[in-house]
Order: C-alpha cells, then sequence, then structure tokens
C-alpha cells in the first residue's frame, strides 16, 4: 500500500514524536466528552474505595487516542502501565511472566487485543474475573493444574475492531468506550495545543483548515500541522497563516474535506464505471487494484462517516454529496 498523508495509521517515524504530544491527564484530553465524563467517575469511584479500577476496553478507529487514553487512565490512578498488545503474546507462559511481574493496582494495556490467540484469551478469564492464574505444570500422566493468586490490576484493552472480539472476552470488560470521530472545532483545539508544543505559531483559522482536513483524527491532524510548519519554515518565516496554509495543503493533495487522490479514485471509480453503484467491494477492489480489506478497513470508514458511501446488501452506493463535491450532476433515478 502507497504512503498516504491522510492514512489514519500511525508510521514508523511519528511514534516518539506521537508520544511526546500525548496529553497525559483527562484534563489535557480534548474531546470525547462522554467517555471522558464516564472515566472520571468511575477513577474517582475505585479511589475511593481505594480499589482497582474494573476493567476497561476501548474501541473506535485508528488515531482517536486508545493509547492515550490508556496511558491517562494509569496516570489518573496513580499507577504504573505496562504495555502488551495481541500478537506478542504468543504463549500462555507470555502473559503469565507479565500477569506475576505486575504491581497491585497496576494497569495492563493490551493493544490489538482482537488479535489475542484463544489459547491466550482462556488464560486472561479467570485473570480478570478472579486475579489467579490456572498454570499446568509437567507434560503427560503426571501433569497437574496449579492455582497462583495475582496482584489486583486493570486491564485495558484497545481495538480498531470491537466486532472480532469474542463475546465472552468482551463481557468480561466492565467499562465499554467507544471512541468517535472528533469534530472540527475539536480538532482545531488539538491543532492549537500542538502547535504550542512545537513552539509554532499559528492563527485560529489556520488551525481550523488544517482541522477540517483531518478526518475527524488527531493523529491526522498532527501529522498534517507538522507538514504545514516545515512549508512556513521553508517558505516563510515560520509563522502559519491561512493562505500559508492553504498553500501547504494544497501541495499535500489534501482536499478541502481530507480527501487524496485515492479517495477520488475510488469515489469517481464508482462513478464512471458502475454508474454510482451499487457495486460490491470485490468488484471496487479489482477495479482500483486494491486489496477488499484495505478498502474495507483503511478507506471506508470515513467516506462512511462523512456520508459520502453508503453500504447496501446489494454493494457500495456514492451518495449525492459525492457529486456536488467534483461538481458533477446528480444523475436522475
Ligand atoms: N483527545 C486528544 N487530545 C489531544 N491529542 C490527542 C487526543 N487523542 C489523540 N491525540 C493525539 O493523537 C495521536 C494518536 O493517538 P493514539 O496513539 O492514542 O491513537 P490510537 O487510537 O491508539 O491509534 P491506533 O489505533 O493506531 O493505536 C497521539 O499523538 C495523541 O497525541
Ligand atoms: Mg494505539
Amino acid at each position: 500500500m502507497e504512503e498516504r498523508i491522510i492514512s489514519s495509521e500511525v508510521n514508523e517515524s511519528e511514534i516518539s514524536m506521537e508520544q511526546s504530544l500525548r496529553p497525559q491527564t483527562l484534563k489535557q484530553y480534548i474531546g470525547q466528552t462522554q467517555v471522558k465524563e464516564n472515566l472520571e467517575i468511575f477513577i474517582k469511584a475505585a479511589k475511593m474505595r481505594k480499589e482497582t479500577l474494573d476493567h476497561v476496553l476501548l474501541y473506535g478507529p485508528p488515531g482517536l487516542g486508545k493509547t492515550t487514553l490508556a496511558v491517562i487512565i494509569a496516570n489518573e490512578m496513580g499507577v504504573n502501565i505496562r504495555t502488551t498488545s495481541g500478537p506478542a503474546i504468543e504463549r500462555p507462559g507470555d502473559l503469565a511472566a507479565i500477569l506475576t511481574s505486575l504491581e497491585p493496582g497496576d494497569v495492563l494495556f493490551i493493544d490489538e487485543i482482537h488479535r489475542l490467540p484463544r489459547t491466550i484469551e482462556e488464560v486472561l478469564y479467570p485473570a480478570m474475573e478472579d486475579f489467579c492464574l490456572d498454570i499446568v505444570i509437567g507434560k503427560g500422566p503426571s501433569a497437574r493444574s496449579v492455582r497462583l493468586d495475582l496482584p489486583p490490576f486493570t486491564l485495558v484493552g484497545a481495538t480498531t475492531r470491537a466486532g472480532s472480539l469474542s463475546a465472552p472476552l468482551r463481557d468480561r470488560f466492565g467499562v465499554l468506550c467507544r471512541l468517535e470521530y472528533y469534530k472540527e472545532d475539536q480538532l482545531k483545539d488539538i491543532v492549537l495545543r500542538t502547535a504550542d508544543l512545537f513552539e509554532t505559531e499559528i492563527d485560529e483559522p489556520s488551525a481550523a483548515e488544517i482541522a477540517r482536513r483531518a478526518r475527524g483524527t488527531p493523529r491526522i491532524a498532527n501529522r498534517l500541522l507538522r507538514r504545514v510548519r516545515d512549508f512556513a519554515q521553508v517558505k516563510g518565516n515560520g509563522t502559519i497563516d491561512l493562505s500559508l496554509a492553504k498553500e501547504a495543503l494544497e501541495l499535500l493533495q489534501v482536499d478541502r474535506l481530507g480527501l487524496d487522490h485515492i479517495d477520488h479514485k475510488l469515489l469517481r471509480g464508482i462513478i464512471e464505471k458502475f454508474r454510482g453503484g451499487p457495486v460490491g467491494l470485490d468488484t471496487i477492489a479489482a477495479s482500483i487494484g486494491e486489496e477488499a480489506e484495505t478498502i474495507e478497513d483503511v478507506y471506508e470508514p470515513y467516506l462512511l462517516q462523512i456520508g459520502f458511501l453508503q453500504r447496501t446488501p446489494r454493494g457500495r452506493v456514492v451518495t449525492g454529496a459525492v457529486y456536488h463535491h467534483f461538481g458533477m450532476e446528480v444523475p436522475m433515478e
């Protein structure tokens, strides 16, 4: 897959920069009001009772702040966080090693928890429910099972695919938090906050312009800001104003809704080759030379979110908004 500036997934070179931009407290975390309010109450209550926080599942598209929230939860609880991911835990022993090394109250963060192998999931159930671990020692007829007590801990799981989580695992989380795409004014605040951390001067209209093209996603907003800042340094005096921001975004080929040439290819393809649809996902995939799964996971979610695409039982359909966006006439039925 080619690199896209508006990709919601993190690229290698951004990882350390992202870490430095992460808000550290619920107060600093912009948007997601409902999730924040809930967490604030649950955290307060757990602290008053001097208990660990219930297990928390964070789900939603990439780049919306799941990892950030996991770190914040640990900070607000005043405990350590241990981070791992579903695919990193291969054998029950891997999980046992992590669990037995936790301090009471710690947060264990499992990213991409939907990719946890089933055999590991089963080890996790009693750990989540009763803070204990059943492990089998030895092999064959002499094998016996021993029960190990664990320190009480909070599991924070994150996933972009809540639907792929098994029901028994999902049911063991006491707190379910669904992250939503951000609104423009929230993204604007995120851009202003990041610019402040970068010590870059930017005015509100420019921040709003970047926010508008960020596909509801803080990660993309921060990435666009970084590119615009580079442009301002090279072409100007480092300060970002609206005309400079627009010029930079134009060069990045991100249109005023945050769509790039791949989105355009996809949407125009459906209009030109399939009269706007309905057309099956596999047919679209073949016609633009992409994997169906990539379209479904990476390209489509935002287009569905802004109402440019609709899923029907007979396939994908582009909406009138797409014709307007391209300055085309909406065809008569
Ligand atoms: N509410 C927020 N306020 C300010 N910045 C945010 C917020 N949410 C996310 N960010 C910023 O966006 C970037 C991406 O966030 P994060 O890594 O937490 O996303 P994620 O949901 O874990 O993504 P992935 O699914 O790829 O793991 C971080 O650098 C963080 O600084
Ligand atoms: Mg993450």
